[in-house]
């Protein structure tokens, strides 16, 4: 039975609220404190292999596939659909109004500041592709190089002559378990001894080793090395100077100079790579390391940075706020594309904004628009 047929049966019906990611979809019931269902963002087509929403989300746009898909699929079966943009939604679970956000997922760190109103400054933004899917991919070569396997028949073997490559679901797993963020100072001199091209830097002395058992009696030994170096790759800045860090002092920088110190005190950190034991610690110190640097001092006005401590952990704090949204019956009623109203119109209004009302444009001139949606909490069948 589809989730949302079940709503009808328990009394008054609710919203269902989707925060479809890169790798993870997040599911549950508006008015809940967390998703239901955290599951792997797949599609599987009949009669055909499963197909990962990643590989669809890099060849198609995501409004394109989005919009044309679920208004098809999801105004077929629901009577009314709300598509909100999950910036705004992360800032709707502190109360506030004016915040820059940092979204650190699986593909990309995509910064955005929300100014007073919750009117995203969409000229500010910026964008780096480094996120989960980067030090999963920097973890499984790494592991493969450097790491050693115990077996029955013998220890210390070399990984590529005992199995073919380690399952993803493990690098996975061994990421989350295991690895950390260094603190700025201890990342700095691991920087420093990886491009140092004559030996001379040293690396600071690495964390313990970690025996991660495999299944079918195997042990792999993974390498402190790799534990405390796999998530600097975050902060080490490229060719153009960018590292996540400077991404969030960019984007202050374009924004109206007036704006600046209220964004700098209102930082929200989402995303499920922002869980990565200290990574919010040195996210700080970067940017307070970087604040003294020439380039930020004089244009950025402000030296004064504070990040919010938001009531759910950063993958899921975009579901809470569309949890919370959903559950405002005015609000939702009154935005929410209804079956009729779509199929008569053929149109969407413009959802980026939410606290503005919907243009004028979006009706034809000369006819009684059909109603978004009724109401949201209706208990009419
Ligand atoms: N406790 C954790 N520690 C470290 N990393 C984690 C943890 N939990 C999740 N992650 C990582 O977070 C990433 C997924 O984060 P999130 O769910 O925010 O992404 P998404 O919404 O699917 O992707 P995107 O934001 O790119 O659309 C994965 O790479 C996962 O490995």
């Amino acid at each position: 039975m589809p989730l949302f047929e079940g709503l009808g049966s328990g009394g008054e019906k609710t919203a269902v609220v989707v925060d479809l990611g890169a790798a993870y979809t997040k599911c549950g019931f508006a008015g809940e404190t967390g998703p239901r269902f955290i599951i792997p963002s797949e599609v599987k087509r009949a009669g055909s292999p499963e197909v990962s929403l990643r590989t669809l989300m890099g060849i198609i746009s995501i409004s394109n596939l989005l919009l044309k898909t679920f208004l098809h699929v999801f105004l077929l079966q629901v009577p009314s659909v709300l598509f909100a943009p999950s910036h705004l939604m992360s800032v709707m679970t502190l109360g506030i109004q004016s915040a820059l956000v940092m979204d650190c997922g699986y593909t990309e760190t995509l910064v955005l500041p929300e100014s007073f109103d919750s009117v995203p400054i969409l000229s500010a933004w910026e964008a780096l592709p480094m996120g989960g899917k980067a030090i999963h991919r920097e973890l499984h070569s790494l592991l493969s190089e450097q790491c050693t396997l115990d077996t029955d028949s013998g220890t210390g073997l070399s990984l590529p002559t005992v199995i073919s490559s380690i399952p993803e679901d493990v690098v996975e797993d061994i990421k989350v378990r295991v690895c950390f963020v260094s603190d700025l100072q201890r990342g700095m001199k691991i920087q420093e001894a990886k491009f140092n091209m004559d030996g001379s830097a040293e690396r600071p002395a690495p964390p313990p080793d970690v025996e991660y058992p495999l299944g079918g009696r195997k042990i792999l030994h993974i390498k402190g090395s790799i534990r405390d170096s796999v998530a600097e790759m975050l902060f080490e800045q490229d060719n153009e100077e960018k590292s996540i860090a400077t991404l969030l002092l960019d984007t202050l920088v374009k924004c109206p100079i007036d704006t600046r110190k209220v964004l700098s005190e209102n930082v929200v950190i989402i995303g499920g790579t922002a869980m990565l034991p200290g990574f919010l610690h040195r996210l700080l110190s970067e940017i307070r390391s970087l604040v003294e640097k020439p380039k930020y001092c004089d244009a950025l006005a402000t030296k004064s940075f504070r990040i919010h401590s938001p009531p759910a952990k950063p993958n899921c704090t975009a579901w809470l706020g569309g949890a919370i949204f959903g559950a405002l019956q005015d609000i939702l009623g009154s935005r929410s594309v209804s079956r009729d109203y779509y199929n008569q119109m053929g149109r969407i209004p413009d959802w980026c904004c939410l606290s503005t009302p919907l243009p004028d444009s979006v009706y034809e001139a000369g006819k009684t628009p059909p109603p978004l949606m009724k109401r949201a909490f209706s208990t009419e069948k």
